[in-house]
């Protein structure tokens, strides 16, 4: 039996295609019917025959794709527990760091390999460059020998990953959300969560807390430093994690010893809990206040740093000349502080609460200068380098707009701040400033500020330790790397000596240690008359710790060569002081100069502005004066028309009396009343003109006479300048010549018209 389907007809190759079926299949698959009908040609399998079959199998793929979700979804909602992790959070780095650590994920196939675990978000995100801890010795060739590289950390890649923690299975699940802004970046979009089986939470919290946990621990021996800023983008403020850095051993800030130990007392003091106990009892408010001032590099933030770290406490950074010191932003920073941290306001006297700090370092004519070049070696990682970028940037904002910065926080804002709501009760606040001269007595006053630490230039003392801070051989030193020839030829000496005692006689372990100690002895007894020697060649109270500290890591591996030098550098710094000085006294005249000139623009621009008001001004004064001139004469000319107005009524009245006078004495008169009031009417114009004029008399007389003549009764016409009498007398014969021309009226005259 023939299994081959039928051809279909009128198709003589048997590639017909044209059904409706497999036009609709075409639709969806382009191309099936060219190929179905080949296969169904030369393979004899009819396709048609299995739509069916990949149909349903397609629906019930899609229904158990669907059921699947659906039952996942009912069953993560109702039996299981699930937390999710923001990447703009810091947990999110604490859990990736725990993640990276468990054993599922570096047995992981398919995983995401990372130099830097840390969530993308700029301010949450960390930089490692300086954690050891991170790193690992290169293994690699010559070239990589004892340099270190960054370590590699192994996560899952996407999709759920299950691992068992404390007895529990539980599912890191790791996504990607397209749904977020494309400007960000692949670790920004991406979404974390951990989730368990059963209603129950508590083996993630407890995760959680392991993670966070580990995460402290590794950070227990660094100062971790936020500084207050704003969000890229926004004006949000907040405070990014700038750095985490090994904490600065109490020993290495050169200050009396005496205030040193006070400090630490006085710290140690409040932050026991039964002081905070106490301060609640008593209702004061719990919190404590320290103010350090002194000229630019003494010390300041070098103790603020090592303070936090002595007492493994965060700490806030806020430069109160920074663009994003104002009170809002301020109290905003301030609310979301931690209990237990060390807030640092730095440059407390600039901002708006006396002076800018520029100007008051202008007055300051003494050697206030900021750090020399010397100190760009010495920057203080943390403070100095970000300080110094900051200078820079601010310096420019305080000359171009000093008066906005200085606009910005008010004394009474931070004094709110400070002691308002919003400020966190167990921080430790600490203040700086290279001017306490000018700071208002309201903000250092006790209960904001409760011990005052001066910090000065160096004196002799202070100069001789900071020589032994730099070249004493500490633990962990490496050893020093040949930094001139002569040094150089000394350490090949060293190894010639020693490769050949080693092919001689080797020495005990004793020996060797022994010979050390003594060496290192030798060392310090040497770096001590250096010291001596040096802090003389150094004048006290005139240079900074900061200046001199500059000076000696200049040489930091040759101190025999720093001491030869050190006279030689008194006169250099002078000299580049006085220069500065010199400069800057230049610049601020020419910046005085330049707003004197901007000043007097404004002033001529103002006046000219003043004279253009006056003349606008005068101007308005001509139009008022001419509208006024305007109106009087419209109110004269209106009153000259109501006088007229009320003459003529009168002379009506009066012409209507002597009417009705004559009509009575004429027995009729409504005839000829309206010619003789034409005539009349003739005569008030005549009048107008001519009222005033004595000799309108006469005319008008005529015009009486015309009327007696018989052309119209001129006698109410008479204005007031014609004499009464005359027109009373004459009244009577026109009276007569108008009941005359009433009886027969001239063709001629215009007026006798019935
Ligand atoms: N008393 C000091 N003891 C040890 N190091 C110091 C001392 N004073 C300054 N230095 C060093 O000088 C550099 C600058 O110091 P720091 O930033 O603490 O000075 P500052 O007083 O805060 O200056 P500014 O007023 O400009 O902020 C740091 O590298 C620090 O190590």
């Amino acid at each position: 039996m023939d299994a081959t389907p039928p051809l279909p007809s009128g198709d003589p190759d048997g590639l017909e295609t044209g059904t409706p079926q497999n036009a609709l299949l075409d639709f969806f698959f382009p191309g099936f019917s060219v190929y179905s009908t080949a296969i169904s040609k030369y393979l004899h399998i009819d396709l048609n025959l299995y739509i069916p079959l990949v149909l349903f199998l397609s629906g019930l793929t899609f229904v158990w794709r669907y059921f699947q979700e659906y039952f996942s979804n009912l069953a993560e909602s109702h039996l299981m527990s699930v937390v999710d992790i923001r990447p703009d959070d810091e947990i999110y780095n604490m859990l990736m760091t725990w993640v990276a650590s468990q054993s599922f994920s570096k047995k992981s196939r398919r995983f995401v390999v990372n130099t830097n675990l840390n969530s993308r978000s700029w301010y949450v995100w960390r930089s490692f460059d300086d954690d050891d801890e991170e790193e690992e010795e290169g293994g690699g060739g010559d070239e990589s020998r004892g340099q270190k590289t960054k370590a590699l950390a192994y996560t899952p890649t996407f999709g759920s990953h299950w691992f068992i923690y404390k007895n529990r299975i539980l599912i890191f699940r790791r996504t990607q959300n397209a749904q977020q802004s494309a400007f960000m970046t692949a670790s920004e979009r991406e979404e974390i969560s951990i989730s368990c089986f059963g209603r129950n939470p508590w083996v993630l919290k407890e995760l959680l807390h392991e993670a966070r946990e580990e995460h402290m621990k590794r950070d227990e021996a660094k100062t971790l430093i936020y500084r207050g800023t704003t969000r890229s983008g926004s004006s949000e403020p907040v405070w990014q994690r700038s750095l985490a850095r090994a904490s600065r051993p109490f020993s290495t800030v050169i200050l009396n010893e005496k205030v040193k130990k006070d400090l630490i007392e006085d710290v140690t003091d409040y932050l026991n809990p039964a002081t905070r106990r106490w301060y609640s009892n008593r209702g004061i408010p719990y919190r404590r206040g320290y103010l350090l001032h002194g000229p630019p590099g003494t010390g300041k933030s070098s103790l603020s740093l090592a303070l936090a770290g002595f007492f493994k406490m965060r700490i806030y950074i806020v430069s109160l000349s920074s663009v994003t010191a104002n009170e809002e932003n301020l109290a905003s920073l301030f609310a979301e502080l931690p209990r237990r941290c060390v807030v640092l306001l730095e440059d407390i006297d600039t901002a708006g609460l006396t002076h800018t700090r520029d100007n008051g370092a202008q007055n300051d004519a003494n050697t206030d200068t900021t750090d020399t070049a010397d100190t760009a070696d010495t920057a203080d990682t943390t403070t100095s380098s970000s300080r110094r970028s900051r200078n820079g940037q601010t310096s420019e904002n305080n000359n171009s707009n000093s008066s906005t910065t200085s606009g910005r926080l008010s004394l009474s804002g931070l004094l709110n701040i400070l002691d308002g709501v919003a400020s966190q009760e167990g921080r430790l606040l600490v203040m700086t400033t290279n001017h306490i001269e000018k700071l208002d007595k309201a903000l250092i006053r006790p209960g904001r500020v409760d011990m005052i630490v001066k910090f000065d230039r160096a004196d002799t003392d202070m100069t001789a330790a900071i020589f032994r801070a730099i070249y004493a051989p500490l633990e962990g030193d490496d050893l020093p790397a040949p930094a001139t020839s002569k040094a150089l030829s000394q350490l090949e000496g060293k190894i010639t000596t020693t490769t050949t005692a080693t092919t001689t006689a080797r020495p005990a372990p004793e020996e060797e240690e022994t010979a050390r100690a003594a060496k290192k002895a030798a060392t310090i007894a040497r770096v001590e008359a250096l010291a001596a020697q040096f802090a003389a060649r150094i004048p006290a109270h005139e240079f900074s710790p900061a200046e001199i500290q500059g000076y000696l890591l200049r040489n930091k591996r040759d101190p025999e060569r720093t001491v030869a030098g050190a006279e030689q550098w008194v006169v250099a710094t002078r000299l580049e002081k006085k220069e500065k000085e010199l400069k800057e006294a230049g610049e601020r005249r020419e910046r005085e100069r330049k707003e004197r000139e901007e000043g007097e623009k404004e002033k001529e621009k103002e006046k000219e502005k003043e004279k253009e008001k006056e003349k606008e001004k005068e101007k308005e004064k001509e139009k008022k004066k001419e509208k006024k001139e305007k109106e009087e004469k419209e109110e004269k000319k209106e009153k000259k028309k109501a006088e007229r107005k009320k003459r003529a009524d009168k002379e009506k009245k009066k012409a209507g009396k002597t009417t009705t006078t004559d009509s009575e004495s004429s027995g009729s008169g409504s005839g000829p009343e309206s010619e003789a009031e034409s005539g009349s009417e003739s005569a008030r114009e005549a009048s107008k003109t001519k009222s005033k004029d004595p000799a309108a008399a006469v005319p008008v007389r005529a015009t009486a006479a015309a009327a007696l003549e018989g052309k119209a009764a001129p006698v109410q016409a008479e204005p007031l300048a014609v004499p009464v009498p005359a027109i009373t007398v004459d009244t009577d014969g026109a009276k007569d010549a108008a009941v005359e021309m009433h009886k027969t009226p001239r063709p001629d005259s215009g007026y006798g018209t019935p």
